[in-house]
C-alpha cells in the first residue's frame, strides 16, 4: 500500500513506522524541527516491542506525496479541521483515511472536510512521545489500534487495512460499532487523562490512593452514563471492566495529554472531556466529576497557564 501519515507525530511515526517495516510504502507529512530530524537523520522509534530504523520520505506538503491508498490521520485534536483541509492532495477516488485521534467526533469533522466516504473510524491505545525531533519512544508494551466503518459494514477496505497491520506485528481489532469503540476508549481517556494531568502524577499513584481511585472511577461511570444518554451501547459492565483494565496497566504509564501540559502545549479537553461536558448537559446528565476536572484543565488547554503575578 502507498500510506501517508497526516501528522508525523508520536503515534503516527509509531504506526506508520510498523507499516513500513512491514514493506509498505510509507510517506512521513510532517513540520518544523521534527521534520527537520526525520529528513537529515530519518526516523528513530524507541518501542519495548522492537526498536524502528528507517529513512522515509517527509515533507510538510501533501501535494509532492499525491493520491495514496491510506491516509493515518494522526493530528492533535486542535489541528484536525486544517489537517484534513490540508490532506486533500492525499485523497483519491478509492483513498481511505483513518483516524487514530482521541475524542469522538474527529471522524465526522475529518469528512466533512474531505467526504465521509472516505474516512474510517479508528482509536490506538499506546503511550508514544516524541523524544526529541525525529525520536519517538514507546515505553510500554500496549500498542492497539481498533477501527471500524462509520457505518459498522464489514468491507473489504477495512479488512485490508486491518490484515495489512496485523501483518505488521500491530494487535489491531476491526468492529461493527466504532462509533461505540470510541465512547469505550473516551472514558478510559478522559479520566485518566484528566488526573494525570491535573495531578502530574503517573497512574500508579493515583491507583494506590482509595480515595483518588474512588474519584476515578466515579468519572468513568460519568463518562459511561453520558454516553448511553446520547444513545451509545456502552455495556452494563462497562464501568468495572474498564476499572478492571486501569488497575492493570503499568504505574508508570502516563498520559499524551500529561506529557502535553509538561511540555507548555495545548491540550484536547474540548475534543476529550468537551463532549462529556456538553452531552451532559444536554442530557440532564449530572457530571460532577468531569465537570470539576474539565474546569481545571482549561487553565492548561492554551499551553503553559499565565504566570502568577503575586507574591
Ligand atoms: N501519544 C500518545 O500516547 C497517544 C496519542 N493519541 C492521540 O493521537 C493523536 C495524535 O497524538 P500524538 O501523536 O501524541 O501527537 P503529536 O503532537 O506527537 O503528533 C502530531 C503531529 O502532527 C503535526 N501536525 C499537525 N498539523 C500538521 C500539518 N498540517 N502538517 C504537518 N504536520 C502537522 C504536529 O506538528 P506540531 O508539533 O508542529 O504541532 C505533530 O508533530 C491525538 O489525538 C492524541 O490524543 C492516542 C493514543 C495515545
Ligand atoms: C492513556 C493512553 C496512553 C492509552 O492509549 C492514551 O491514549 C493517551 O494518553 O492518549
Amino acid at each position: 500500500m502507498r500510506v501517508a501519515v497526516m501528522g508525523a507525530g508520536a503515534i503516527g511515526c509509531y504506526f506508520g513506522g510498523r507499516l513500513a517495516q512491514a514493506g509498505h510504502e510509507v510517506h512521513l507529512i510532517a513540520r518544523g524541527e521534527h521534520l527537520r530530524a526525520l529528513r537529515e537523520r530519518g526516523l528513530v522509534v524507541r518501542s519495548e516491542l522492537g526498536d524502528i530504523a528507517a529513512q522515509l520520505p517527509a515533507t510538510d506538503d501533501p501535494a509532492e506525496v499525491g493520491p495514496v491508498d491510506l491516509v493515518l490521520f494522526t493530528v492533535k485534536s486542535q489541528d484536525t479541521d486544517q489537517a484534513a483541509q490540508a490532506a486533500r492532495p492525499l485523497v483519491g477516488p478509492d483513498t481511505v483515511v483513518l483516524t487514530l485521534q482521541n475524542g469522538v467526533d474527529n471522524p465526522d469533522r475529518i469528512g466533512a472536510v474531505l467526504g465521509p466516504e472516505h474516512v474510517l473510524g479508528g482509536s490506538c491505545q499506546i503511550e508514544a512521545a516524541i523524544a526529541e525531533p525525529g525520536v519517538v519512544v514507546h515505553p510500554s508494551r500496549l500498542a492497539r489500534v481498533t477501527l471500524g466503518e462509520l457505518d459498522g459494514a464489514d468491507s473489504p477496505r477495512a479488512r485490508r487495512i486491518r490484515d495489512a497491520f496485523a501483518a505488521a506485528g500491530v494487535e489491531v481489532r476491526l468492529v461493527d460499532d466504532i462509533r461505540r469503540a470510541l465512547w469505550e476508549k473516551l472514558g478510559f481517556l478522559a479520566t485518566m487523562s484528566a488526573f494525570t494531568t491535573v495531578t502530574g502524577l503517573p497512574i500508579g499513584p493515583l491507583r494506590a490512593c482509595p480515595e483518588t481511585w474512588a474519584l476515578m472511577q466515579a468519572m468513568l461511570r460519568e463518562v459511561w452514563s453520558v454516553g448511553r444518554a446520547a444513545g451509545v451501547g456502552l455495556a452494563d459492565d462497562y464501568p468495572d471492566r474498564t476499572a478492571q483494565f486501569m488497575n492493570e496497566l503499568p504505574p508508570t504509564m502516563k498520559t499524551s495529554m500529561q506529557r502535553d501540559r509538561e511540555r507548555g502545549r495545548r491540550l484536547e479537553v474540548e475534543a476529550i472531556h468537551g463532549p462529556v461536558v456538553r452531552l451532559g448537559r444536554q442530557h440532564g446528565v449530572p457530571v460532577p466529576v468531569t465537570e470539576t476536572m474539565y474546569g481545571l484543565l482549561k487553565l492548561y488547554e492554551p499551553g503553559a497557564p499565565p504566570a502568577a503575578s503575586g507574591v
